[in-house]
């Protein structure tokens, strides 16, 4: 049974140890700054808390580094004793921006390093995922992407496109929620009570998701849009107040703060 450890017991972190810890096929072990985080573990067979993060290495063969970026240098600085190539073990980061070349220089030489992009919607077994490794990592790249499979779709993508993946999907949920939130007051603004809105909307959003799996975005406005009809008033109504340019520029400002993460 592998060793997966999972350092930062998180929003990432916590979801991906709920689902491995479920599925029964891992030996699992966690840590985090703070112990109410451990403590959500404690009902949970096959699942080890460790208060340090050097301790936890040396009980993982796969490390899974989910804090947040500015804490990504410090953490590697007390597992490195514990890693190096002949060790058996790896370490994968989650963190948005920090690039393999800068998590290697902080340990042995030849030590193995994936990048994993998730976002949260790996809480619901239905998350988004991008995955690259530098040269000693691509050996155990089959085994990380069944780990993250496990809570999604995994594709490897090359590290230059990362910051791209993070500020697309990474963010993604964030940007529908919102886009969610402004629907439910819109249509609270014409007079639907709120929470009447709020299923519509999620219901609206689930089966559209559903749809577009099936077809293109393209295929699914013209089937909404009557010609002459409500959906055309309101994409013309949409389209001069810039939404399509507010998605571009969002997007782009995401891209853009991953990679001032990276240093
Ligand atoms: N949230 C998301 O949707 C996504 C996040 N990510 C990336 O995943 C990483 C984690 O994000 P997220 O789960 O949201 O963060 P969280 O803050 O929810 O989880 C990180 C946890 O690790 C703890 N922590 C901080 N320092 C240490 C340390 N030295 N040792 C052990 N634990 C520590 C944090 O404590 P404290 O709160 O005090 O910092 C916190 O409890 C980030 O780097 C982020 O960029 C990637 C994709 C999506
Ligand atoms: O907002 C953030 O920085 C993190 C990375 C991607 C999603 N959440």
């Amino acid at each position: 049974m592998r060793r997966v450890g999972v350092i930062g017991a998180g929003k990432i972190g916590g979801s991906l140890l709920r689902r491995l810890a479920e599925s029964g096929d891992f030996e699992l072990a966690v840590s985090d700054v703070h112990p109410e985080q451990l403590e959500r573990f404690r009902g949970y067979e096959r699942v080890r808390s460790f208060s340090s993060n050097r301790e936890l290495a040396e009980a993982s063969e796969i490390v899974i580094v989910a804090v947040k970026p500015w804490d990504v240098a410090g953490v590697l600085e007390e597992i490195s004793p514990a890693m190096g190539p002949s060790s058996g073990r790896s370490v994968t980061s989650v963190a948005a921006g920090v690039e393999i070349k800068s998590i290697e220089s902080r340990l042995p030489e030849g030590t193995p390093v994936l990048r994993v992009m998730p976002n949260v919607c790996a809480s619901v077994g239905l998350g988004a995922a991008v995955i690259t490794a530098n040269e000693p990592g691509r050996r155990v790249l089959p085994e990380v992407m069944d780990i993250f499979g496990r809570v999604g779709e995994v594709m490897e993508l090359p590290e230059r496109l990362f910051d791209a993946a993070t500020a697309l999907h990474g963010s993604g949920p964030a940007y529908v929620a919102l886009f969610a939130d402004a629907l439910v007051q819109a249509g609270v603004r014409e007079g639907l009570p709120r929470e009447v809105a709020r299923r519509l909307v999620v219901g609206t959003l689930a089966g559209t998701a559903v749809l577009l799996k099936e077809r293109s975005a393209h295929q699914v406005r013209d089937e909404v849009m009557t010609p002459g009809g409500t959906t055309a008033a309101a994409f013309v109504a949409m389209e001069k107040a810039g939404f399509v340019g507010a998605v571009y520029d969002g997007v782009n400002a995401a891209t853009r703060r991953a990679r001032e993460l990276g240093g």
